[in-house]
């Protein structure tokens, strides 16, 4: 019997019930984990150590679930998909509790059975308790054991079930690896971990250092506007309410400011971010462009994504164009330019809890063709002398090996520049292109390569 929404509250955890809250929008409405549940908790008034907490069994309910599917399913002896999406919830907030939280068995059972008590009643109550009872009588490791492939026949099955990565994912971050299978092992395991918050210190606002100072942080190791911050809401921080620093993966700070620092004989200003929404790294550039006497046109198809860019460009030598980048109309001439290309996503999973979850092998062969296209478009703006930055958050080779090769193949007068000296990181590989990984860098998986036009 479902009761009146009073009566259902009182008697269960409201840091639990924003977890399932957000799990069952993340379920039926496809949204996006980091944008319901901040609002939630503003909205509902959970702060501090409740809001960390919530924070901690909704991103991580949501990053590890088809691991705890399979155990769910092993212990209710079922598929999940004959279990009630309300009840799945509910079973994989409570096993992602048992299984890889420090919250006692009793507390993550009992919390669990009062969330769908208080919703659906008793019999359902009961088949939660039951199922939660059984996975408690194991461990994670000792459910991995019993049920991932095994890692003699089967490495990359076995590591994905482990570090709860779809199978085609975990095989797409093999093939970029080169096929190792200790490599593969340290990249899923660094991205099923928490990601840490990274700040952006905006030049000629405020340097790292003071932004360390005043967020308690601590300077990034490659990104000179980088700061790492230990902990807290970042939206707290005055710095970044009145936008003298953003939230940004330092992965993406060293792109953007890879297009800046390029070398370009007689550059004289005309810098253009082909897709540029929300703006995270048209702002970094625009402020560098502003230091540097430059002017940046930002393009982005989706309105949207582009009132997003404007409000972080306020005051920053930006024009913001909204259209198709394959056909925007501008006059080629550009001296630098970004491609952040739209992609798959796959290099920052651990900061989009759902997404691999979501994401489909067969979303990439259209990407493929969007990046072609956006790249071939690039190029044609370019003056000769000029270059052209292409990024992706994504490893996956069909997304930026490759669509490099094809485009350097269709273009004579295309150069593939070493982009290693643009990117200040070790291990950055065999280049000519560089690919970033959680595991090495503690960055994001960023692709990025420099081509030039021949002034030929
Ligand atoms: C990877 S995101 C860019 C992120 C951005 N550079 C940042 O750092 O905040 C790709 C963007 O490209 C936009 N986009 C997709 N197709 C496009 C097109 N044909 N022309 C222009 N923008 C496009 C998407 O709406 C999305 O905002």
């Amino acid at each position: 019997m479902t009761r009146s929404p009073k009566t259902r509250d009182k008697a269960v955890d409201p840091v639990r019930a924003a977890a399932r809250d957000t799990l069952r929008a993340i379920r039926t409405r496809d949204a996006y984990a980091n944008l319901v549940l901040p609002k939630m908790l503003r909205d509902r008034a959970i702060t501090g150590r409740d809001a960390a907490l919530a924070t901690e069994l909704t991103y991580g309910s949501a990053r590890a679930q088809g691991l705890l599917d399979a155990v769910i399913a092993a212990a209710a002896r079922r598929p999940v998909d004959e279990i009630d999406g309300d009840v799945l919830d509910v079973l994989r907030l409570g096993t992602y509790q048992l299984l890889r939280t420090r919250i006692g068995a009793h507390a993550a059972v009992s919390t669990s059975v009062d969330l769908i008590r208080s919703e659906m009643g008793m019999g359902p109550a009961g088949f939660v308790n039951a199922v939660l009872r059984k996975v408690s009588q194991r461990d994670e490791e000792l459910w991995i054991d019993e049920l991932a492939p095994s890692i003699a026949d089967d490495v990359i099955g076995n590591l994905a079930f482990r570090y709860a990565h779809p199978r085609w994912i975990a095989e797409v971050f093999d093939e970029a690896l080169g096929g190792s299978a200790g490599r593969l092992q340290a990249a899923l395991a660094a991205d099923d971990d928490r990601p840490p918050v990274h700040l952006v210190a905006r030049p000629g606002l405020i340097t790292a250092e003071e932004l360390a100072l005043v967020s308690g942080g601590e300077v990034g190791r490659y990104s000179p506007y980088c700061v790492y911050l230990p902990g807290g809401d970042p939206g707290d921080l005055d710095a970044v309410r009145e936008g003298y620093a953003g939230v940004q993966d330092e992965g993406s700070q060293l792109v953007g400011r890879a297009v800046t620092v390029v070398d370009v004989a007689d550059d004289a200003g005309r810098w253009l971010d082909m897709c540029a929404g929300p703006g995270g790294k048209a702002a970094l550039v625009a402020a560098i462009a502003d230091i540097d006497g430059a002017h940046l046109d930002a393009v982005e198809v989706s309105e949207h994504r582009a009132e997003l860019i404007r409000k972080v460009v306020r005051d920053l030598p930006v024009k913001v164009h909204v259209v198709d980048a394959r056909a925007s109309r501008l006059e080629a001439g550009f001296d630098r330019i970004l491609l952040d290309a739209p992609c798959s996503g796959l290099g920052s999973l651990r900061r989009r809890p759902e997404a691999r979850w979501r994401r489909r092998p067969e979303d990439v062969p259209g990407l493929v063709t969007l990046q072609r296209e956006l790249l071939t478009e690039a190029f044609r703006l370019l003056r000769p002398g000029g270059v052209v930055v292409y990024s992706t958050c994504s490893p996956h080779p069909a997304e930026t090996v490759e669509v490099v090769a094809d485009v350097l193949a269709q273009h004579p007068d295309a150069e593939q520049l070493d982009a290693r000296p643009l990117v200040p990181v070790p291990d950055a590989g065999p280049g000519p292109h560089v690919q970033l990984w959680p595991h090495v860098h503690g960055t994001d998986a960023m692709f990025l390569a420099a081509i030039r036009r021949s002034s030929l």
